[in-house]
C-alpha cells in the first residue's frame, strides 16, 4: 500500500480511483466492510482502492477538551488498512483551517479534480467538513452533478447495536475486553515502549513486569487481564496489570505485562499488547507476600484461558 501523508504530497490521479473516506479509528468490523466494498470495486473495475483518512483525528483539533483518546494511532491504522488490501492511503494533515472547508469545496477541488473520483464508498450516516454539512445526500447530488459512481454501505451490527468507534471505546472504557473484541473482529491492543519500573516484580514478587510508557491510544479500565504480547514478532501468553500498586502505596499509573516462558531484558523494546478477557480490579493487599499470592492464581486462571482462546 502506498501511504501519502499530506495534500501537499498528492502529486497525480491514479487510474479510475475507488476512494473511500472516514477517520477509521480502530478499524473495526464497520469499516472492514467498506474497505471489502471498495476491494471489490476496484478489482471488478481495474481501478485503485484509495482510502482517505485524516491526522490528528478531527475530534482532537476542533474539539480538545473532550480529552478523546483514540484506538488506532495513525501508524498502527494504516498497518490495519494495508492488510486489508487496499492500494493507496492518503492521510491528510487535519488542522483548524482544514476544518473550515465547505463540504462541497472539498468534493469538488479534492476529490473530483485532483483525484479524478470514478467511483466513491462510505458508510450509512457518513458526515465531513465544515459543521459536519457533508453527508451523504450530498455526495449521492454531487455524484449525479460530476459524474462519479456513488454507493452507501449498511451499517455493521452487533447484538442489534451498530458497530462503532465510539462505542468501542466505551467498552473499552468499562474493561469489557470480550465484547471490544467482538466489534472489532480482533483483539484490542496497546503498543509502546518498555521502560524501567521499581525493579520490585523480579526480586519481592517473583514475577518480572515489563513496564510500559504510557501509550497514546486508550487503555482499557485499570485491572488485571489475561493477554498476549508481542515482541520482535513473537506472540507470548501474558497476564497484566493496569493500576498503581496500591499495595506498594504507588500513585502513578502503571502499564505492566508479565511474559509466561520469558526471561530476556526488554527495556528498549516495543510491545504490542492483546487483551483478551479482564480478571479482576486491582486492590490492596496487606503484603507483599499475598498479592504475590494471588498473583499465582492471576497466572493459573490465565493459563486456562489462554488455552481456549484463539491467536
Ligand atoms: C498479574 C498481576 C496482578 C497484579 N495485581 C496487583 C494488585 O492487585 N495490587 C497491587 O498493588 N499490585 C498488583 N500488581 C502490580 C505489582 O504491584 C507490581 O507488578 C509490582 O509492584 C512490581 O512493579 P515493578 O514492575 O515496578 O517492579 C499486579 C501485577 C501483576 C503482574
Ligand atoms: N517474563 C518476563 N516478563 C516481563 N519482563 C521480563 C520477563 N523476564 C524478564 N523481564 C525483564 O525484567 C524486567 C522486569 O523486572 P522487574 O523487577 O519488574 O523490574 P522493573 O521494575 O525494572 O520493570 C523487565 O523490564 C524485563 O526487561
Amino acid at each position: 500500500m502506498e501511504i501519502i501523508r499530506g495534500l501537499e504530497n498528492l502529486t497525480k490521479a491514479y487510474h479510475n480511483a475507488i476512494i473511500t473516506l472516514g477517520n477509521f479509528d480502530g478499524v473495526h468490523a464497520g469499516h472492514r466492510r467498506i474497505l471489502e466494498r471498495v476491494k471489490a470495486a476496484s478489482q471488478s473495475a481495474g481501478g485503485t482502492s484509495i482510502v482517505i483518512t485524516f491526522d490528528p483525528h478531527p475530534v482532537k483539533v476542533v474539539n480538545p477538551q473532550k480529552g478523546l483518546k483514540i484506538l488506532t494511532p495513525f501508524d498502527i491504522k494504516a498497518e490495519l488498512i494495508g492488510k486489508t488490501g487496499m492500494d493507496v492511503l492518503l492521510c491528510i494533515d487535519f488542522n483548524k483551517e482544514f476544518s473550515s472547508i465547505a463540504p462541497d469545496y472539498f468534493i469538488e477541488e479534492i476529490l473530483v479534480k485532483r483525484l479524478q473520483a470514478a467511483h466513491i464508498i462510505v458508510g450509512h450516516n457518513y458526515r465531513f467538513g465544515k459543521g459536519k454539512k457533508g453527508s451523504t445526500e450530498v455526495l449521492r447530488r454531487r455524484a449525479a452533478k460530476f459524474g462519479f459512481k456513488f454507493n452507501v454501505v449498511r451499517n455493521v451490527t452487533s447484538c442489534g447495536n451498530v458497530v462503532s468507534s465510539s462505542s468501542i471505546r466505551h467498552l473499552l472504557t468499562r474493561g469489557d475486553v470480550v465484547e471490544a473484541r467482538k466489534l472489532l473482529g480482533r483483539p484490542y491492543f496497546i503498543q509502546s515502549q518498555v521502560i524501567t519500573g521499581t525493579g520490585r516484580g523480579k526480586t519481592l514478587l517473583q514475577t518480572p513486569t515489563a513496564n510500559l510508557s504510557l501509550p497514546d491510544e486508550l487503555v482499557p479500565k485499570a485491572g488485571v487481564y489475561v493477554v498476549r504480547a508481542a515482541v520482535d514478532g513473537v506472540l507470548y501468553d501474558a497476564v497484566a496489570n493496569i493500576g498503581n500498586n496500591p499495595t506498594f502505596g504507588g500513585i502513578h499509573t502503571a502499564y505492566e505485562v508479565h511474559l509466561f516462558d520469558y526471561d530476556k531484558y526488554l527495556v528498549g523494546n516495543t510491545i504490542r499488547v492483546y487483551f483478551l478477557k479482564r480478571l479482576r480490579d486491582e486492590k490492596t493487599f496487606p503484603s507483599a507476600e499475598d498479592l504475590k499470592t494471588q498473583i499465582q492464581k492471576d497466572i493459573s486462571t490465565a493459563k486456562k484461558i489462554l488455552a481456549e482462546t484463539p491467536v
